[in-house]
C-alpha cells in the first residue's frame, strides 16, 4: 500500500453476535487496497459474517469497520464494493444478456463491453436463461456481474466451489489480471488455500471468531520456518506454532525468521498452506501480526 492511501478495509475490535452466539469477537485487521487477499478459516470461523459486515449487509454488534475510509451504511454495499455471496444473487428468469442489461441500469460504474468480453471468454450463451445454466456457469455469470461494476473491492465467498479445474484456473487468472491491471482489491474466501497460493498476496485467517493471521504472504512466509529433525528443540517453545511427526522425525512449524543453529535439524521455507494449517490446527496459538 502506498503511503497515505487509506486501507480498503479497516476493522477495529469488530464484533458480531447472532442470537445463538458470537460469530466474530474483537477482530482488528487492515486490508491494503489493490491486493488479492485470501480469507481462510474452518467452517463457522466467521468468513461470511466478515464479508457481510464489509458489504454493509450486516451491522456490527460492537467495534468499528471502515471501507475505503467510510463506515458501511448497514443498508447495502458501498458503490465501490462488489460482493458475490455463496448463494449467488441472480435472477433465474432473466437471460444472461438481460442480466447484464439489468446490472447496467443498477450500476453507474458498469462497463458493458468488458462484461460482454468476460461472458464470451467464459463461453456462456448470452441468450440462455440464468436458471437453466449449470452451477459453474452461474458462478461465472455472477463473477462477470460483479467485475462489470468495476469495483474497488471485489469480495467472493467460496467462488471456486462449483467450477471445474480448468474454469478454476481461468477464473483465478482473470481475477489476478483484473487486480494487477486495474488495481482492484479482491477478497476471496476459500477452503482450498493451495489454489489461492499462486494468486494471493495477503492472507487473513479467522479462527474462533478472531483474527489469527493478517499479513502479506511474503512477510508470513519469511516469518515462519518448517523444521525437521530429532532431539533438543531448535527453537523456544513459544515459537512453535504446530508440531507433528513424519516417520522418526519431528516436524515443526515455527514462528521464526532467523536460521536455527541446533545440529540434527533441517529447515525449509513453508508454503502458505503449511502456515495456515498450522494455525488452524492450533487455534489458541499466539496470534502473529
Ligand atoms: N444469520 C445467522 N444467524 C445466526 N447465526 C449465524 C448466522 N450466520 C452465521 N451464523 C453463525 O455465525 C458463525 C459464523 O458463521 P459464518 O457463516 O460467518 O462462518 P464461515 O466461516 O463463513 O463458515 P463456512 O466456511 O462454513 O461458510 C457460525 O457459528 C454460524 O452458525
Amino acid at each position: 500500500m502506498s503511503s497515505g492511501q487509506v486501507p480498503a478495509v479497516r476493522a477495529h475490535q469488530l464484533t458480531k453476535r447472532y442470537r445463538r452466539g458470537w460469530a466474530l469477537r474483537g477482530c482488528s485487521l487492515s486490508l491494503p487496497q489493490g491486493r488479492v487477499v485470501a480469507l481462510v478459516g474452518h467452517n463457522g470461523a466467521g468468513k461470511s459474517t466478515l464479508m457481510g459486515l464489509i458489504a454493509g449487509l450486516l451491522k456490527p454488534t460492537e467495534g468499528e469497520i471502515e471501507v475505503f475510509g467510510r463506515r458501511p451504511s448497514g443498508t447495502g454495499a458501498p458503490e465501490e464494493v462488489a460482493y458475490v455471496a455463496q448463494q449467488k444473487p441472480l435472477y433465474p428468469g432473466l437471460t444472461v444478456s438481460e442480466s447484464l442489461r439489468f446490472a447496467a441500469r443498477m450500476n453507474t460504474r458498469w462497463d458493458q463491453a468488458y462484461a460482454e468480453r468476460l461472458i464470451r471468454a467464459a463461453e456462456v450463451p448470452f441468450e440462455a436463461k440464468v436458471g437453466k445454466l449449470s452451477g459453474g456457469q452461474r458462478t461465472r455469470v455472477a463473477l462477470v456481474l460483479a467485475l462489470g461494476k468495476r469495483p474497488g473491492l471485489l469480495m467472493l465467498d467460496e467462488p471456486l466451489a462449483e467450477l471445474d479445474p480448468l474454469a478454476r484456473q481461468a477464473t483465478l487468472r482473470t481475477l489476478q489480471e483484473e487486480s494487477r491491471q486495474h488495481g482492484i482489491g479482491i477478497l476471496l474466501s476459500s477452503h482450498v488455500l493451495e489454489e489461492l497460493e499462486a494468486v494471493c498476496d495477503h492472507l487473513v485467517l479467522l479462527g474462533g471468531g478472531r483474527v489469527r493471521l493478517d499479513g502479506s504472504v511474503a512477510d508470513l512466509v519469511a516469518g515462519h520456518r518448517v523444521l525437521r529433525g530429532a532431539g533438543q528443540l531448535p527453537v523456544a517453545p513459544g515459537e512453535v506454532v504446530d508440531s507433528g511427526h513424519s516417520g522418526h522425525e519431528q516436524v515443526l512449524i515455527a514462528k521464526r525468521s532467523a536460521p536455527v543453529a541446533e545440529p540434527g535439524w533441517r529447515e525449509q521455507e513453508p508454503r502458505l498452506n503449511d502456515i495456515a494449517l498450522a494455525y488452524m490446527r492450533n487455534d489458541d496459538a499466539e496470534v502473529a501480526a
